[in-house]
């Protein structure tokens, strides 16, 4: 493959929004340096995020990156509802891109009237303009591209949060490691000639593939490989997580034979996984493999935690954009959401 092929398919460069992510991170984390909050920490007890798709992700990210580290349940919302343990005490972050998506704006409402603390994460709309007028903290990202390609935008800021919080290091080494490491990684992966990504993207085409990772570090990314495949290469993919799918999905392996060649399975597997769970992710390979038409065993990379998570977040991000190539279809163009959403209107 070469670089003309893929952009006579990309109509808006979305390989160009992949291959300038590292950048993305190295602005985000230069430009978030001293947001200013104007929140009571000391009345915080629980953390409630809502959002949704692309602006979602990034809760989700942190919330898992905190799993073993944060003394205050969080919760990320994806709806209009709100759980009703949301009051004064709550800090409520919305997440939104456009600052117009429906579900995140009344849920907000809902969180003001029950005396939440605000902070708004957006590049404009009417979360802005409320956050404006009703004067609670937001803060303020680059706009003009689709959300789920803003991810360094839209997690940096949440990152940064958490540090005033002291729920993450204070200093910046996690972030620049990441930085480092997505750069490094993105040389690799962005040379259409022959790279990791596209070798998957190859191998799995005109397959259905099925996601599996542990529960809590790399649920979200496990999330990120499926919704990519969808927005981007406008494939479905399924996935569930461990050691719950071994309580009942694993059976469900058995009668799908006439199925056998037409999935391929992914691990991601991290080594700060539970030692049980990767022991499990091991049988899981051998109970499996026979049905699929390819299993792929993918390891984070990089130092930190956070480095390791978004190792594969950027794997997941390149090889949606290959398959989308190599099925040729469109990676930007999302048809059927804004046809939901006319209708919706
Ligand atoms: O970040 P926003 O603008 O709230 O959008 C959330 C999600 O909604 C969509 O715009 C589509 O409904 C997605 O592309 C996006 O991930």
């Amino acid at each position: 493959m070469d670089l003309e092929e893929i952009k006579s398919i990309d109509s808006q460069n979305m390989w160009e929004l992949l291959n300038t992510f590292p950048e993305q991170w190295k602005e985000a984390v230069e430009s978030t340096k001293n947001i200013d909050l104007t929140i009571d920490k000391e009345r915080i007890s629980n953390i409630c995020f809502v959002g949704m798709g692309g602006s979602a992700i990034g809760a989700d990210l942190i919330r898992s990156f905190c799993y073993d580290r944060c003394p205050f349940p969080i919760q990320v919302v994806r709806h209009y509802e709100i759980p009703c343990w949301v009051d004064e005490n709550t800090l409520f972050i919305a997440c939104s891109f456009s600052g117009n998506t429906e579900e995140t704006l009344t849920a907000l409402t809902s969180a003001r009237e029950k005396g939440a603390q605000i902070i708004a994460v957006t590049a404009g709309g009417e979360l802005m303009v409320k956050a404006a007028k009703e004067e609670f903290d937001y803060i303020k990202i680059p706009g003009g591209m689709p959300p789920r390609a803003a991810l360094g935008y839209s997690f940096v800021p949440l990152y940064r949060i958490f540090q005033q919080l002291e729920l993450v290091e204070e200093r910046d080494g996690a972030l620049k490691d990441t930085a480092r490491f997505l750069s490094e990684q993105n040389d690799l992966l962005s040379d259409p000639g022959d790279n990791e990504a596209l070798n998957l993207a190859e191998e799995i085409n005109d397959t259905l593939p099925i996601v599996y990772s542990d529960a809590t570090m790399m649920e979200p990314v496990n999330l990120r490989w499926r919704n990519q495949f969808a927005e981007n290469a406008k494939t479905l993919a399924y996935g569930n997580t461990l050691p719950e799918m071994n309580h009942n999905e694993i059976v469900g392996w058995e009668q799908i034979v006439h199925l056998t060649g037409r999935l391929s399975v992914i691990l991601l597997i991290d080594k700060e996984d539970n030692p049980r769970v990767q022991r499990r992710m091991e049988i899981v390979e051998e109970l499996v493999e026979d049905q699929t038409a390819s299993l792929h065993i993918l390891k984070t990379r990089g130092q930190t935690r956070l480095a390791r998570m978004f190792s594969l977040i950027q794997l997941a991000d390149w090889t949606s954009l290959y398959l989308a190539v190599v099925s040729n279809v469109d990676p930007t163009p999302i048809a059927k959401i804004d046809l939901l959403k006319s209708k919706l209107a």
